[in-house]
């Protein structure tokens, strides 16, 4: 097994006295930069003026612009979309690089695709939590951590290592485990497990199983609870205790149906199709077509966009979450914006 790294075998002294720039202050941003500031480190946020700028206000962080903070800090992590990194780095961010400070990221796409080539003279390193930006902050402030990965691409000072996970201590992950990477590992495996399984795997899936409902006479809003809400549940037993857990739970007659029918829907033709996802993402065709995307001011992002909030499951959702107020109670509430 590979070696884990947890909480009282990390040393965080390396990072204390270090001002730590946290560029960005969205989904990863906001988490990284209170968890930091709770675990007694010295943050401050470097954002543009906007809707993010005034969330860090309100939150009681340091605010400065991108380059401000960059030209102060010891350590820069990058948290602004994949897809801007590039452009805000060159602009913002590379003149005040100076030898001996360290860049960070949390996905390693922009240093693994080549977008962006940091100098030599300055550690470069990842730490990437294995969840979304707030659950890491909402797990934190219940005493938990998202475990998460870390990778040294660039060790200019001979402290990228220690400096890696006294900060993946300060944001929690070292609470559920951090487990040691490379940037390329990292940015596979990452774009893999959303593309196939966790985010667009799972979104196809639901649809699917609610449209067959739906388009055989049954009722959406049992169709919705069927194969969303429910999905929850059954996930949190595998969460809690692995599939067997799960499958303790459920009737003998769902287990049956779970090993003759789960087949049929995840055959070879599909594990053939992720081992073609990954090519993709392995030789860089995604990467590719998403940097286009984004050059091309995003047409295919924004349809697909629309046609999913426009989904019959997300209208019927809306209304049933409406009467479970429960769902979000003692919760700091994700709200799309
Ligand atoms: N989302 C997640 O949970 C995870 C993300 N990651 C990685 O973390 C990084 C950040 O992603 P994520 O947290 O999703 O990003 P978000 O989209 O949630 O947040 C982006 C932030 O960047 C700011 N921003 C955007 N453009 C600019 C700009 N030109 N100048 C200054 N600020 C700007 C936004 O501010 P504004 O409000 O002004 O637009 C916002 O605060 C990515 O590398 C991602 O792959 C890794 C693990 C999980
Ligand atoms: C699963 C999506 C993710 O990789 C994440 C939350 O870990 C992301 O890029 O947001
Ligand atoms: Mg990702
Ligand atoms: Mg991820």
């Amino acid at each position: 097994m590979s070696k884990m790294y947890y909480e009282n075998e990390i040393n965080e002294q390396v990072l204390q006295g270090k001002k730590i720039a946290i560029i960005g202050y969205g989904s990863q941003g906001h988490a990284h930069a209170l968890n930091l500031k709770e675990s007694g480190f010295d943050v401050v946020v470097g954002i543009r003026p906007g809707k993010s700028y005034d969330a860090a206000k309100e939150d009681g962080v340091e605010v400065k612009s991108v380059a401000e903070a960059a030209a102060e800090a010891d350590v820069i992590q990058i948290l602004l979309p994949d897809e801007r990194q590039k452009a805000v780095y060159e602009a913002e961010i590379a003149p005040h690089l100076t030898p001996g400070k360290a860049l960070m990221f949390a996905h390693g796409f922009n240093v693994h695709f080549d977008q962006i080539q940091p100098p030599a003279d300055v550690d470069v390193f990842l730490v990437a939590p294995k969840g979304p930006g707030h659950l890491v902050r909402r797990q934190f402030t219940e005493g938990a951590g998202v475990p998460g990965l870390f990778a040294i691409h660039q060790d200019a000072t001979g402290q990228a290592r220690d400096l890696a996970l006294a900060y993946g201590k300060g944001i929690g992950s070292a609470r559920g485990g951090l487990l040691e990477t490379t940037f390329a590992e990292e940015t596979v495996t990452d774009l893999f497990g959303e593309q196939a399984v966790l985010c667009g795997g799972t979104t196809e899936l639901v649809k699917a199983g609610f449209e067959t409902l739906v388009e055989a006479g049954y009722q959406p809003e049992l169709a919705y609870f069927e194969t969303l809400h429910e999905l929850k549940l059954i996930v949190d037993l595998m969460f809690e205790g692995g599939m067997a857990t799960m499958r303790y739970s459920i009737s003998d007659t769902a287990e049956w149906g779970d090993y003759v029918s789960g087949p049929r829907i995840i055959d070879a033709s599909v594990k053939a199709r992720m081992k073609d996802v990954l090519t993709d993402i392995q030789d860089g065709t995604f990467a590719k077509r998403w940097i286009a995307e984004n050059e091309n001011g995003r047409p295919e992002y924004t349809k697909f966009k629309e046609a999913g909030a426009n989904h019959q499951i997300e209208e019927v959702g809306e209304k049933l979450r409406a009467m479970m107020p429960f769902i979000n109670q003692g919760k700091q509430k994700v709200t799309v914006k």
